[in-house]
């Protein structure tokens, strides 16, 4: 069953029926097969799979970093012009270590050719927002881990793009400060609902993050499963500790388990 919005709703992304197939050594891969998915304009959607199942993959199709061997992805444009259609967020802290913080989250901007003080007010105002407003002059090894990681995110923020892309931005930091910046994104999106297609290894992160929460199986990656997450909003860490939660985190986890396993046998 492919994933699919309501009737009458136009999808900001669709895609359909999205291969991606890979020349090795080994001959064809098919890294993602037959894989549809549409996400509707202010969705949260977080993708979950067994490792190596195609989820990056597929995120760097839509974000037009890969080439699409078979079916289509599209972006639904807003109504303003220059406007980018999508900005990545990756688990690597993808700043330039010779730009200040706030430079580095003006860059987009920069790029469209925003006047710099119009592009340093944005930046500005995104740094204050995650309490670095005070570090906006310095460079990136003078702050920590999470902080290089909120100016990725407030970054790609900054571009206002049509749909965000976050490739396990959170994967590469330690447990309490994970913690702290899901509640970060959680109030962000609950203020700016913006488009979100959110890769995780994390199920908990998927199921307290997402509106829904896509299956995809071991490789090569398809659609296994769409789980609709009805937990009320706003949401918080708390959140994680109410019977609703770990309702559909086990539920996800009985099928997600399966695929995991199977992915293990494939690799031995
Ligand atoms: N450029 C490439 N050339 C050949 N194979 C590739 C290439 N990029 C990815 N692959 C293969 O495609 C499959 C899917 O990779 P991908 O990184 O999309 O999986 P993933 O689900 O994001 O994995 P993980 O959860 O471990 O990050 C893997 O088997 C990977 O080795």
């Amino acid at each position: 069953m492919d994933a699919q919005v309501s009737a009458g709703q136009v999808p900001k992304i669709a895609a359909r029926n999205v291969s991606r197939i890979y020349q090795t050594v080994d001959g064809d891969m098919v890294a993602v097969d037959d894989f549809s998915l549409d996400v509707t304009d202010g969705e949260f959607v977080c993708v979950v799979g067994p490792s190596g199942c195609g989820k990056s993959t597929f995120l760097r199709m839509i974000a037009g970093l890969d080439t699409i061997s078979a079916g289509s992805i599209q972006i639904a444009p807003g109504g303003v012009p220059g406007k980018p259609l999508n900005s990545v967020v990756f688990q690597e802290y993808a700043i330039f270590p010779w730009k200040t913080v706030i430079d580095n989250v003006a860059f987009g901007l920069e790029m469209r050719g925003i006047a710099r003080k119009e592009r340093l007010e944005t930046a500005r105002y995104w740094l204050d927002r995650v309490g670095l407003g005070k570090f906006a002059g310095y460079y990136p090894h003078q702050i920590s881990g999470g902080m290089k990681q909120r100016v990725s995110i407030v970054r790609a923020l900054a571009n206002d793009p049509e749909v965000l892309l976050m490739d396990e931005p959170l994967g590469a930091l330690d447990a309490q400060t994970r913690v702290v910046l899901q509640e970060e994104l959680l109030r962000i999106w609950e203020e700016t609902r913006k488009t979100v297609v959110y890769i995780t290894h994390s199920l908990d992160e998927a199921v307290l993050l997402g509106d829904r929460v896509i299956l995809m199986t071991a490789q090569p990656g398809r659609h296994l499963a769409t789980f609709d997450i009805d937990l009320p909003r706003p949401r918080s860490i708390e959140t994680a500790n109410t019977p609703r939660f770990v309702e559909h985190r086990a539920l996800i986890w009985e099928k997600l388990s399966q695929e995991v396993k199977r992915a293990m046998e494939q690799n031995q």
